[in-house]
């Protein structure tokens, strides 16, 4: 473990200094495609313009004779495309693969300047955030980067689970951390086969009412990640970096997925995978405050003057501790008008 005195220093001579503060960007998002598929490929510019954030894949889901495709096709992208605002980012292989050293050599050496933020898939323990962190600084110092690349770990294993406060913690690098439910599933033996949501097994029963144990007793589905987003988000929030719900499989079930989403925004996440074009949607809404409450946290900020002492508004009590809630969600909705005209408009219209 290195000391607090040198948390912040570069790990090569010559790599750009590590931030002292991850900074909030929109990422409501973060949406997979396969850089080597010309068809996904060809869309890229247009979902420019809709995503928060963009991932090339690299990892699952690339066959193995197609990661050097998915590779160089993500350089050229980077190349080629004007990404506006929009981050890209990318998933490299695991740290056991065959392929993540020449994804991590080409892709900062090619690229490092286009990219955002490096998800790194199956992280066990602060040690795999250690060994790239040390890479990186020394890829960045031979491609002469001036800014340093940002890393995203995926909880994706039960070890992860265990460790995801130190991982949290490994690097001024580290980024944010998304829940990877199918990994993580087969990882603790769980029984499902679904990647992400719930499961219809899972759940708890009413009491019995009078002699039938069977009769009249209503089942509630729970939700499966519960513990786990609950855990990453404070994991996160303590360390300063951001937590994101990950993918939601099953591409048809539009309402489970919103559902999904949503448990996590409240939750805290700021946002969530989209794997398909029509999850995009559902993600800029879900992650996105309501106008109405927007208006009910300016209102309750407004009312509290300088945010001491209890007030009632609408029959509610509102006290130091609202105020900080409500700030929340204004600082959130702000941020994210500031880039998406169409929700900086129904904002205006509602507060009108
Ligand atoms: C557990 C994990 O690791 S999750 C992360 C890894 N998984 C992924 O990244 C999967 C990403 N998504 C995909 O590969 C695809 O969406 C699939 C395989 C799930 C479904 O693909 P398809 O069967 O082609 O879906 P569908 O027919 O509905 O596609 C409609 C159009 O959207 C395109 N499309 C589908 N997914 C994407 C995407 N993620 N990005 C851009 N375009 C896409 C298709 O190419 C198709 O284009 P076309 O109209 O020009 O023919
Ligand atoms: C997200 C991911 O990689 C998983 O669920 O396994
Ligand atoms: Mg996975």
């Amino acid at each position: 473990m290195r000391s607090p005195k040198d948390f912040f220093r570069p790990l090569a001579v010559g790599a750009p200094e590590p931030l002292r503060q991850i900074p909030f960007r929109p990422s409501r998002m973060i949406h997979f495609f396969d850089p080597g598929n010309e068809k996904m490929a060809a869309k890229v510019p247009d979902m420019a313009g809709k995503a928060d954030v963009l991932l090339g894949n690299l990892e699952d889901a690339i066959q193995a004779d197609r990661k050097e495709a998915a590779r160089n096709g993500l350089v050229r992208i980077a190349r080629e495309v004007d990404f506006g605002d929009t981050q890209l980012w990318t998933r490299v292989n695991s740290l056991d693969s065959p392929w993540v050293l020449d994804d991590l050599l080409t892709l900062v050496t090619a690229i490092g300047d286009k990219l955002d933020v490096i998800m790194v898939p199956k992280v066990e323990g602060p040690e795999d955030i250690h060994y790239v962190d040390r890479l990186l600084a020394q890829l960045e110092a031979r491609a002469g980067l001036t800014e340093p690349l940002l890393v995203h770990a995926i909880l994706e294993t039960a070890s992860g689970v265990a460790n995801v406060e130190e991982i949290a913690l490994a690097s001024p690098r580290m980024q944010g951390i998304s829940l990877g439910p199918a990994d993580l599933a087969a990882s603790r033996r769980m029984k499902t086969t679904r990647v992400g949501g719930g499961h219809p097994g899972y759940l708890v029963r009413t009491d019995p009412v009078g002699d039938s144990i069977e009769d009249g007793r209503t089942t509630y589905q729970q939700d499966l990640w519960h513990y786990t987003v609950a855990r990453m988000v404070d994991a996160c929030v303590a360390a300063g970096i951001l937590p994101y719900y990950g993918p939601f499989g099953d591409i048809r079930d539009v309402v489970a997925c919103e559902d999904q989403f949503r448990n996590a925004y409240l939750l805290g996440c700021v946002g969530a995978w989209s794997l398909h074009p029509k999850q995009i949607e559902i993600a800029r809404r879900v992650f996105s405050p309501e106008a109405s409450e927007v208006v009910w946290a300016r209102r309750v900020i407004e009312a509290m003057g300088d945010g001491t002492g209890a007030v009632m508004l609408d029959g509610k009590m509102q006290d130091d501790a609202t105020v900080k809630q409500c700030q929340v969600i204004v600082a959130l909705a702000d941020d994210l008008a500031a880039r998406d005209p169409e929700l900086a408009a129904a904002y205006k219209e509602a507060s009108a």
